[in-house]
């Protein structure tokens, strides 16, 4: 298993302030496989992508990345991972507005030791023409593709996608989502995605919903709906 949780619990405040937001979470996820969350704001979704992306601490609990124990490994064990088998796909970008579409990209493959080629990847993403522009000349879609390419160019196992399409109208998310599945297919790696979007769990192998910090339902598809064909 690629991914597995234990009894994840988070708790945020203390004393009569503290609030349990993860109660308790438990699921497999194997390598390879695209998996969504879902469930009504505040349920804990972020939460748990930041604890396994190493960005936040669990308070019980056990995470297992590819043979690593978050819960039982150091800071600077969870800062290698992070490094190197780590990507991370935000809303609003969050690119470096003084870099051009490359250098955002260059930047993050410096950071690994088996980076993608940046032009190649630039080209699979569609912004080859763009790579010199910076992020405020960058229309939406080109910006979210330049921070999937980001959070690619270092190759890693794991993708996590916050809310990879909140920010996007309709065509410009199925775009988006065309190109996850690709990156899927291509590459294969592990891509856990946030999403309100109810339509998305129909391209995904598995899905997860999250209620009041606890997943209430999980399955896997038999048969997947392409991004292409995705309507909401
Ligand atoms: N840093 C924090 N300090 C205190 N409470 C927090 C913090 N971050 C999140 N919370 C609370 O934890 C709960 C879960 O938040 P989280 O952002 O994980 O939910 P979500 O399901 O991702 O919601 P949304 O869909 O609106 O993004 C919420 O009640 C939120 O107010």
């Amino acid at each position: 298993m690629y991914l597995t949780l234990r009894n994840v619990e988070k708790v945020y405040g203390e004393g009569d302030n503290a609030v349990k937001v993860l109660k308790g979470i438990n699921t497999d996820i194997e390598k390879g496989q695209i998996c969504v969350l879902l469930g009504p704001s505040g349920s804990g979704k972020s939460t748990l992508l930041n604890i396994i992306g190493g960005i936040e601490h669990m308070d019980g609990g056990e995470i297992i990345v590819n043979g690593l124990n978050l819960a039982g490994s150091s800071e600077k064990q969870i800062a290698g991972y992070r490094r190197e088998n780590l990507g991370f796909v935000f809303q609003f970008y969050n690119l470096v507005p003084d870099l051009t579409a490359k250098e955002n990209i260059e930047v993050c493959a410096y950071l690994s030791k088996s980076p993608f080629n940046t032009d190649e990847l630039l080209k699979m993403l569609g912004l080859w023409e763009h790579k010199d522009k910076f992020p405020n000349q960058l229309s939406g879609g080109q910006q979210q593709r330049c921070a999937i390419g980001r959070a690619l160019v270092k190759n890693p196992g794991l993708l996590l996608c916050d809310e990879p399409t909140g920010a996007l109208d309709y065509s410009t998310s199925k775009e988006i989502l065309e190109l996850i599945e690709d990156i899927n297919r291509r590459y294969g790696n592990t891509i856990i995605i946030v999403t309100h979007n109810d339509a998305i769990k129909n391209m995904a192998h598995k899905v997860m919903k999250m209620h009041d910090g606890k997943i209430v339902k999980e399955y896997t598809n038999e048969v997947l709906v392409s991004a292409k064909e995705l309507e909401w």
